[in-house]
């Protein structure tokens, strides 16, 4: 469904420059898949969706997207994809069911067409009580809905959703992607889409791509990400930034942890099982005359993944915000 060959898009910057937000893209998504683009802000994933959807043409290297290429058959690829962008793509005045109805028509069905094809989707995303409402008059999720029912106007095999939650409160966008799960089970439709949330990429996608600076630096299965997260994170306080790298040294080295991080006066460790892993990573500090003032164990967030894939903490490599507990587990060049 989708094939790209060493994909790219750089920009001018201001000082005449060249920024690449999307670097040597080789990706391929079979037909049916549900794909999640992940990463921070600023790591190119709506670049990479606005290329694949023809908004925005490369400049190097190709894609083709539902057997078209993207650059030379833009049109024939446009009538083969639903896209969804960030933000509301909805007007702001219409009806929620004349803004289908629009739709319908831009994409060539007759007015009696569109109108079946606008009672269908406002029955199938639930927004039949908000048919005659005004855009404008609609919450953010319900506005949301609608964006959607709009990207499925022309029943398209591959649909692009460009962070379709962001915004949303965490019951909205559980809901927002209910439906998506069960339009995907309902007609086989291939998604990809973009998020900066694991846990709707492991609800949604069969499969996950990191996206960082540009580049793919993973891509497999949900579990991937899960089974190299597992386990617990270890937060140990002593009272000074020396402290904290000598402590960092001797946990790099210590049996139950896989990897030590220091910033600042804290030293995060990852273990297998922080209940056990607490109290004798503690004594080993006392052993070697560091004195630990705070201790904490959690679960990893996204955060650690990220960490973890790309030695980047989500939060340094951009303005990132999951509204999950947790704090940013250290700097790249203190990672053990
Ligand atoms: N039209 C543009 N002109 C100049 N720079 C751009 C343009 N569009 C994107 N960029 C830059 O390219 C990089 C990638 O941006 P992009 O929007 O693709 O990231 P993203 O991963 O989608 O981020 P977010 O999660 O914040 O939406 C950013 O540094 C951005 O500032």
């Amino acid at each position: 469904m989708i094939s790209t060959d060493g994909l790219s898009r750089s920009f001018r910057t201001p000082d005449g420059g060249e920024f690449p937000a999307v670097r040597d893209i080789d990706l391929s998504v079979a037909r049916g898949e549900s794909v999640a683009v992940l990463g921070p802000n600023g790591a190119g994933k709506s670049t990479l969706m606005r290329m694949l959807s023809t908004l925005l043409p490369p400049t190097r290297g190709s894609a083709r997207v539902a057997g078209f290429d993207v650059s030379s058959q833009s049109r024939f690829v446009r009538e083969h994809i639903g896209y969804v962008g960030q933000g509301s793509g909805a007007g702001h005045h219409q009806r929620a069911v004349d803004e289908l109805v629009t739709q319908g028509r831009i994409h060539g069905l007759s007015r009696a067409a569109a109108r079946g094809r606008a009672a269908e989707l406002l029955s199938l995303l639930q927004l039949e009580p908000l048919a005659r409402r005004k855009t404008q008059a609609m919450s953010g999720g319900q506005r949301r809905r609608l964006d959607l029912a709009l990207g499925l106007v022309n029943l398209p095999p591959l649909l692009f959703l460009d962070e379709p939650t962001t915004g949303l409160d965490p019951q909205s966008r559980g809901h927002l992607w209910d439906h998506v799960v069960r339009i995907r089970q309902k007609t086989g439709m291939t998604i990809v889409f973009t998020t900066h949330y694991l846990e709707e990429a492991d609800h949604a996608a069969d499969r996950v791509v990191v996206v960082d600076r540009g580049r793919i630096v993973a891509d497999g299965p949900p579990e991937l990400l899960k089974q190299r997260s597992a386990g617990h994170t270890v937060t140990l306080a002593v009272p000074d930034p020396v402290a904290a790298r000598r402590l960092q040294a001797l946990l790099a080295t210590a049996d139950r942890v896989r990897a030590a991080t220091a910033h600042g006066t804290a030293v995060t460790a990852k273990v297998d099982d922080g209940r056990t892993a607490l109290p004798a990573l503690i004594t080993a500090a006392r052993d070697h005359g560091i004195d630990v003032v705070a201790a904490e164990t959690r679960t990893p967030t996204l955060d650690d993944v990220f960490l973890e894939l790309t030695g980047w903490s989500l939060r340094e490599a951009g303005a990132f915000s999951t509204g999950e507990a947790g704090q940013s587990s250290g700097a790249q060049e203190d990672s053990a």
